[in-house]
């Protein structure tokens, strides 16, 4: 497991060391810079000239500390300052007097100064890190605007300035990077876009911050490394079908066989004992030949009757998958999640359909206690929360925290970064995974690849995380491979039957 920063977070991680735990602001300073400076001196050819445009708080401090190193390694480097001295914090104010010292070239942020970004052959950006707190204006802004449209390759310090280290938001403008040297953990603006676009290459440069204090370590955002699959519960060598659950599939209205079939299917690639696909009886003929492995149970006639029998017999039930939201479908949504929340022994994973006639129908008050997971994508997340996409994307853990909040569930955002949160604790956020996967279908894949993990056991929120990560490592498994173009979601389903996990 990964842990991950929000900018607050890192600012607290920083201040506890310091003040608390009596490390020399300095030193970490001094650490940071010199991670700066061995990213530049292995892009820096002889002959070019090295830029860093600087804030006035501690990033800066870093860009100017870098310089200094820079210069002692014997390469032309200087500094621009694109802050005022008035601001300055205490150590940037030190590294700017420092360079005076030593005749270093510190000049301000006005006449040649964007002459001599555009003549770079490096840049340092060092305008705004973690601190980085309201929209950018001003001069700051026209020079990020001048580091992006200069031809140099761009090394930020921390992150690239105007990236928003909470949420990954562009506050106003931010400049695009070759490489970003971070510091101690990756932060949430790296790693969610678009701030996850504009880092380049990220690395992780260790500076001798303290151990996170426990009351703080148990609030970060998290991810998975691969070792983390080594959580999953084994396959016993004494079991049976039984052993792995029994999954109820309740998908397909007519002509919409496909969804069912892709998450059946997928929740026995992700090692679920017997699955039952619920779904019309139109439906019987197709899905036999594309799953035979599935008993079905088919909504002709006494559909309640015959839903009430399936739900009796799962352990592990899933809702949603090409659903449609007819009346008939929203009468099932209804009896399914009203039994779920009767049920709490009985985990269920509602996504697609099932959340939009959720959204429309509030009046249901359906609220989860623990065994509800929800797996919007953000126009189902935007629906459900009533709140546009648009907005839900400026602080999309923070939308998806609100869902879980409101419906009492473990909620799954789908995104380029999918969120799985709780109403309260920290967040999880996927790094597996990438665009092949965003195609129709590969929800449906993921909706069975959690029905999965739960049938084998696996408590709901585990379940979702872990099937985020593993239904990212099958789409990286196929890019490997084929490319990123041609996967279809059949493909990635495919793929869940050749990762150990
Ligand atoms: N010793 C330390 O404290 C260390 C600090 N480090 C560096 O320090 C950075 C954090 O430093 P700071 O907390 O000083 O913050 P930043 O240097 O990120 O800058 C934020 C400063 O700009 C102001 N500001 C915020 N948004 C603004 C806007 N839109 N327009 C104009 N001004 C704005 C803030 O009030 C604050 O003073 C890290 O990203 C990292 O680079 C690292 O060197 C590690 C050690
Ligand atoms: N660019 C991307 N990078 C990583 N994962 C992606 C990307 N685009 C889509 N995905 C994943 O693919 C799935 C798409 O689900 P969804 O939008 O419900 O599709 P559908 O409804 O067509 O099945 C989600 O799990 C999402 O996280
Ligand atoms: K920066």
């Amino acid at each position: 497991m990964e842990l991950l920063c929000s900018g607050k977070q890192m600012q607290e991680i920083d201040r506890y060391s310091i003040q608390e735990m009596k490390i020399p602001s300095l030193v970490l300073m001094e650490r940071a810079a010199l991670a700066v400076r061995d990213a530049v001196l292995r892009r820096w050819k002889p002959g070019g000239r090295i830029v860093a445009v600087c804030g006035s708080g501690n990033n800066g401090a870093d860009g100017l500390a870098a310089v200094r190193l820079l210069s002692q390694a014997g390469c032309p480097a200087e500094a621009i300052l694109a802050g005022s001295e008035e601001h300055e914090t205490r150590e940037c104010r030190l590294q700017r007097e420092i360079l005076v010292n030593l005749e270093i070239p510190v000049h301000r942020a006005a006449g040649d100064a964007y002459d001599k970004i555009r003549g770079a052959q490096i840049l340092i950006d060092a305008v705004f890190g973690v601190g980085l707190s309201r929209n950018v204006k001003g001069t700051y802004a026209r020079m990020i605007e001048a580091v992006n449209q200069a031809d140099g390759q761009v090394v930020s310090v921390d992150i690239p300035s105007g990236v928003s280290a909470d949420t990954g938001k562009v506050l106003g403008c931010a400049v695009n990077a070759a490489e970003t040297v971070t510091f101690g953990f990756r932060k949430l603006g790296q790693i969610l876009y678009p701030g996850a676009g504009c880092c380049g290459k990220l690395t992780v440069a260790e500076i001798g911050f303290a151990p996170v204090p426990g009351t703080l370590s148990e609030e970060l955002a998290y991810t998975f490394v691969t070792e983390d699959l080594d959580g999953l519960p084994q396959r016993e060598a004494d079991s049976n079908k039984g052993s792995f659950g029994k999954t109820a599939v309740f998908a397909g209205c007519k002509n919409m066989a496909g969804a069912a079939a892709l998450c059946g299917l997928s929740a026995y690639r992700a090692g679920a004992g017997l699955v039952r696909l619920v779904t019309e009886e139109e439906n019987r003929m197709i899905l036999q030949q594309l799953v035979p492995e599935a008993v079905m149970t088919t909504l002709e006639r006494n559909r309640k009757e015959r839903i009430a029998e399936a739900l009796e017999w799962a352990t592990v039930i899933v809702l949603g998958p090409g659903l449609g939201r007819s009346e008939e479908a929203g009468e099932e949504v209804r009896q399914v999640l009203e039994y779920g929340m009767k049920h709490p022994e009985k985990p269920v994973a509602a996504d697609a359909d099932a959340l939009n006639l959720l959204s429309e129908n509030p009046q249901w008050r359906i609220k989860g206690s623990g065994n509800l997971i929800l797996t919007p994508h953000p126009g189902e997340l935007s629906r459900l929360l009533g709140r546009s996409v648009e907005k839900l994307k400026e602080d999309f853990p923070g939308a998806v925290r609100d869902c879980a909040e409101k419906y009492g569930a473990v909620v799954v955002g789908k995104d380029s970064r999918t969120v799985v949160s709780e109403a309260e604790g920290p967040v999880f956020v996927n790094t597996s995974g990438n665009s092949a996967m965003a195609k129709a279908g590969s929800g449906d894949v993921l909706c069975g690849v959690i029905a999965g993990l739960l049938a084998r056991g696996v408590p709901a929120r585990s379940a979702a995380e872990y099937g985020a990560y593993v239904h990212g490592l099958a789409g990286d498994l196929w890019v490997r491979e084929h490319g990123c173009q041609g996967m279809t979601a059949m493909d990635l389903s495919e793929c869940l039957s050749r990762l150990w996990f």
